[in-house]
């Protein structure tokens, strides 16, 4: 039986990983796998699938960790951070957070190269556009942070497709993983227009917190149109026989949740408020995890 000070610590090193956000990302891990295995009709054994899930786990707990030491100054500042592990102290000193993402970046390696040297590669790729390319040199530099920062987004989704097959054409597997990656701006833009005042207060120009709110709202009305017209492209890939991938189950699906992005983002360019921006985000990760459900079940018809 776990002392409270024991369970209290474990919660406290579960928290720092923001698994709100990892939770996400394995399901896009998953999703590409499942959907892969399915279309391909390539068996997936159950250890591959505690190695697929283990090391996306590992890998993006490692990054939200590292990246949360790396931003433990502004993070003490920041009114939407300022409560979270590090800058409250609550893991002190901040390298215990330094020691554990490194342990974690390492497991999630190790992990990901039992599956396949390409698992491996993007797992690497994955770790070091979050953490170095993101987080150490582009977040407090430039307002396209997210852009060349956003890559290590698809890689979950690279990793599950991978892991399935690494022959021939890749071209489901970077149209799965550009899903992910061109729904980031809207994502992360929408939020960083609703508490601009805070990224301002700590000199980190996210796009959003720095431009005028009008040329804000029309950029994510913008690339939430861009995402809902990517999001159609599965719809029209076809396999080496010919057929159509996916069926209307998906197509439908991509439209009418798109239709609802788009409005809502519609709604903030029109009307531009915290509450329609807040809303947009919201709205975002069910969103993209609609999509890949909903290429999941259409993969299985
Ligand atoms: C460079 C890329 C990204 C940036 C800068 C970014 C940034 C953020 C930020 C600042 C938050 C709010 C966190 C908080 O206040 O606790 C957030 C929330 C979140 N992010 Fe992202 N994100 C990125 C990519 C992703 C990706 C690729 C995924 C998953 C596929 C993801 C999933 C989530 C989820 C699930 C949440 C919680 C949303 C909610 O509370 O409703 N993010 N992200
Ligand atoms: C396979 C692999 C390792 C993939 C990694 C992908 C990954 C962890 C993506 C998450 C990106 C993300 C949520 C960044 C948070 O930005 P931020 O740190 O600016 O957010 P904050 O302001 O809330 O701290």
């Amino acid at each position: 039986m776990l002392t409270t000070k024991a369970s209290s610590r474990i919660k406290v090193y579960y928290e720092v990983t923001k698994p709100k956000i990892w939770y996400l990302l394995v399901f896009t891990a998953i999703g590409a796998a499942f959907t892969a295995s399915n279309l391909y009709h390539i068996p997936i054994s159950p250890l591959t699938w505690c190695l697929v899930i283990g090391s996306v786990i590992a890998g993006s707990a490692s990054a939200n960790t590292l990246t949360n030491y790396n931003d433990r100054d502004i993070d003490a500042i920041m009114e939407r951070t300022k409560d979270r592990p590090i800058p409250s102290r609550r893991i002190f000193p901040a390298e215990k957070a330094l020691y554990f993402g490194l342990i974690l970046a390492a497991i999630s390696l190790v992990s990901a190269f039992a599956i396949n040297m390409w698992a491996g590669i993007f797992m690497a790729f994955g770790l070091a556009d979050n953490i170095l390319v993101y987080s150490k040199l582009l977040k407090r530099r430039s307002r396209t942070n997210i852009v060349l920062g956003g890559f290590s987004g698809g890689a979950p989704a690279m990793i599950g497709y991978v892991a399935v097959t690494t022959t021939g054409l890749w071209d489901l597997g970077l149209v799965m993983a550009g899903l992910v990656f061109v729904w980031i701006p809207m994502h992360i833009w929408s939020l960083t227009l609703h508490v601009k005042d805070d990224y301002n207060k700590v000199n980190v120009p996210m796009l959003t917190a720095v431009e005028s709110e009008k040329t804000s709202v029309r950029v994510i009305a913008g690339t939430t149109l861009m995402m809902v017209l990517f999001s159609v492209i599965p719809f029209f890939m076809t396999g080496i026989s010919g057929k159509h991938l996916f069926h209307e189950v998906y197509l439908y699906t991509a439209i009418v949740s798109g239709a609802i992005m788009i409005a809502l983002s519609v709604w903030l360019l029109v009307k531009p408020s915290e509450k329609a921006s807040w809303t947009l985000f919201k709205f975002s990760s069910p969103y993209l995890a609609i999509l890949f459900i909903a290429l999941m079940i259409d993969s299985t018809l």
